[in-house]
């Protein structure tokens, strides 16, 4: 069977130069023809270490979204708000038979295309893995980690074997679970806690510290949402792990600030939004919370960004 990744940025390219590099098929499904000629310029997608000591290039093949072939196997790696659209200009090319991982943070994305492709089975990830680009189609995987891989769809889990197989084949570390709701929004209320304030505070993440009461507070209204939204497994020692977090991860800037300082969009809609959204749904009472998502909007919107 063969790939197609759609999204041939940092985890994409990781992805498919793994993936490549054990002779599996792999084809990158590109925005536009400027795109396709600017790959076609490149030896193919490039994977470097961490260090940035060993680099390999994988001639991997690229087409846009309408060629005919049909999509197998489709790896969505584009950021959630570019998702949606994203896997509608594949839509046709995916059969009932068809499998789809959908790589996006936070939570919204997957339910809407699952919505979208109700008779194509989307599979959600939740990954620790890191990677940015050094330049286009180069990425640098610059922090091992794990992929769970899970179907939102409580009725729907029999396990992909051959994926992954497949996968594992491929030094991608990834597991089955049956519980990938729960991941998600462990890392979603982790995130909620973390990157806005990094952002707000414009600060690394280990700064945090002289913010533990606010950060004390928004454990304590999430793991109220989490519980109302039928997640209480993934509220259990949800202040430990983001204080965990913080600690390990103190000298890093969080992704959602380094968006910021690169003045690229954020995911704010599938993180703090998408949190605020549910609490209202739910009839939770988060005014920290929802504070937190309306001084992020104001900051996006006043440098420029996208508040959605
Ligand atoms: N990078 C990381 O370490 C981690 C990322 N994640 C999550 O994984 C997801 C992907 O992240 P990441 O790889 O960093 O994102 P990138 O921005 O590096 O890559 C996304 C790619 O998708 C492309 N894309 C978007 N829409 C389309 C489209 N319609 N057709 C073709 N290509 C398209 C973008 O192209 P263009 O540049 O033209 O917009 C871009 O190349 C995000 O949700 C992120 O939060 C999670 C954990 C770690
Ligand atoms: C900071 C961390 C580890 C937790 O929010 C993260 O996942 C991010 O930067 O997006």
């Amino acid at each position: 069977m063969t790939w197609h990744i759609l999204g041939a940025g940092s985890l994409g390219c990781l992805w498919a130069a793994r993936l490549a590099a054990q002779q599996q098929s792999v084809h990158l499904v590109l925005r536009n023809p400027d795109s396709i000629a600017h790959y076609q310029q490149t030896p193919g997608v490039a994977l470097s270490d961490a260090s940035r000591q060993h680099s390999h290039h994988y001639p991997v093949s690229a087409q846009l979204a309408d060629h005919p072939q049909p999509i197998h196997k489709l790896l969505l790696a584009c950021k959630a708000y570019d998702a949606e659209a994203a896997i509608a200009q594949v839509a046709h090319r995916l059969g009932q038979h068809s499998l789809v991982i959908l790589l996006q943070n936070g939570l919204g994305s997957q339910q809407a295309i699952q919505a979208q492709l109700p008779t194509v089975r989307c599979i959600a990830a939740s990954t620790t893995e890191g990677a940015y680009l050094a330049e286009p189609f180069h990425s640098v995987f610059a922090g091992a980690g794990h992929t769970w891989l899970g179907d939102l769809r409580p009725d729907k889990q029999d396990v992909p074997q051959e994926l992954l197989a497949n996968c594992q084949a491929a030094g991608i570390h990834c597991s089955w679970t049956p519980h990938i709701a729960e991941h998600l929004w462990r890392k979603l209320a982790i995130n909620c806690a973390i990157n806005p304030l990094t952002v707000l505070h414009n600060c690394r993440n280990g700064e945090l510290l002289t913010h533990a009461p606010q950060i004390n507070t928004l454990c304590a209204e999430l793991q109220q949402l989490l519980t109302a939204a039928g997640q209480a497994a993934a509220s259990v020692d949800l202040l430990q792990q983001v204080w965990t977090v913080i600690d390990k991860t103190a000298a890093n800037s969080s992704s959602m600030r380094q968006d910021v300082a690169h003045q690229r969009r954020t995911e704010i809609s599938y993180i703090t939004g998408f949190a605020c959204a549910q609490s209202k749904a739910l009839g939770c009472y988060t005014p920290t919370l929802n504070t937190l998502h309306a001084k992020l909007k104001a900051t996006l919107a006043a440098r420029g960004l996208a508040s959605t």
